[in-house]
């Protein structure tokens, strides 16, 4: 078995979930058509909520942003018009959603809303979320050694909670020791990951990141933190190059760790 060894400064490691915790097939088959089926049923069932409007804000906010982009949906401001003008926005918000989709785009305003859409999935028990097998015993073993275990994704905290708390291996929210998203920067940024060992209080090269975009780990390692890029089935493929740049695992159990045997 190949083996990687931890450098011993390291404290923390730090996980991506999509390609590296959990097949991609699990986002892109189960939980993406979930929110492309149900949107615009959920936008008119929950419209009225505070939730709702802020996700539309957001949403909103995000459109004007995006609107030099080619295809680019506005969505126009609420007036109070009556029915028809309503769900005349409510289908922009739909379009918007399903254009930002479509370009697998990692907006915060979008992962705000999935996670909240997600929410009642889970906790009906109509979605479970999957790991690969070997992620839950090695985070098991890590945090036996000591080792702090954060998670850093793209979707919200509150997915991200929804994940680790509803999966196929029961509740494993407590594994966790904290949950970073986009509020705190995009995972291409190198600020982001100087935001996060500040916020954990440690120091960059004391985390160590896995994750299977070789962007987020070029960002991380210009931030002095140590990288592995982890190969999984389905992952998109690396060059040559990055094959022969980066530490590259295929199972979180090829990680060794100072003190283990
Ligand atoms: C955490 S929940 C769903 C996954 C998701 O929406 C996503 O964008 C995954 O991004 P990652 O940064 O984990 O690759
Ligand atoms: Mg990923």
């Amino acid at each position: 078995m190949v083996v990687l060894s931890v450098p011993a400064e390291v404290s923390v490691i730090l996980l991506d979930i999509e390609g590296t915790t959990t097949p991609i097939a699990f986002v892109k088959d189960i939980l993406f058509p979930y929110i492309k089926e149900n949107v615009k049923e959920y936008l008119q069932t929950h419209w009225e909520e505070e939730e709702c409007q802020q996700d539309v804000s957001l949403l909103r906010k995000q459109a004007e942003e995006d609107s030099h982009l080619v295809g680019a949906v506005p969505i126009p401001a609420a007036s109070e018009n009556g029915a028809d003008d309503l769900q005349h926005t409510i289908q922009a918000v739909v379009d918007n959603v399903c254009w930002q989709m479509s370009l697998d785009r990692k907006t915060t305003a979008l992962k705000q809303l999935q996670g909240h859409m997600w929410r009642a999935a889970f906790a009906a028990g109509r979605v479970k979320a999957e790991f690969f097998e070997d992620v839950v015993p090695a985070v098991r073993k890590w945090r036996e050694a000591g080792m702090k275990v954060y998670v850093y994704s793209s979707g919200s905290v509150e997915a991200q909670k929804l994940l680790f708390g509803y999966s196929t291996e029961g509740d494993i929210l407590e594994l966790i020791d904290g949950h970073f998203d986009t509020k705190i920067g995009h995972k291409v940024e190198s600020e982001s990951y100087r935001k996060i060992a500040d916020s954990i209080g440690c120091s960059t090269s004391n985390i160590l990141f896995l994750t299977d975009i070789t962007p987020e780990a070029s960002a991380a390692e210009k931030a002095d933190v140590h990288v592995a890029v982890v190969i999984r089935p389905g992952n998109a493929g690396l060059t040559d190059d990055e094959k022969t740049y980066y530490s590259l695992i295929t199972s979180f159990s090829e990680l060794h760790l100072p003190s283990s045997c």
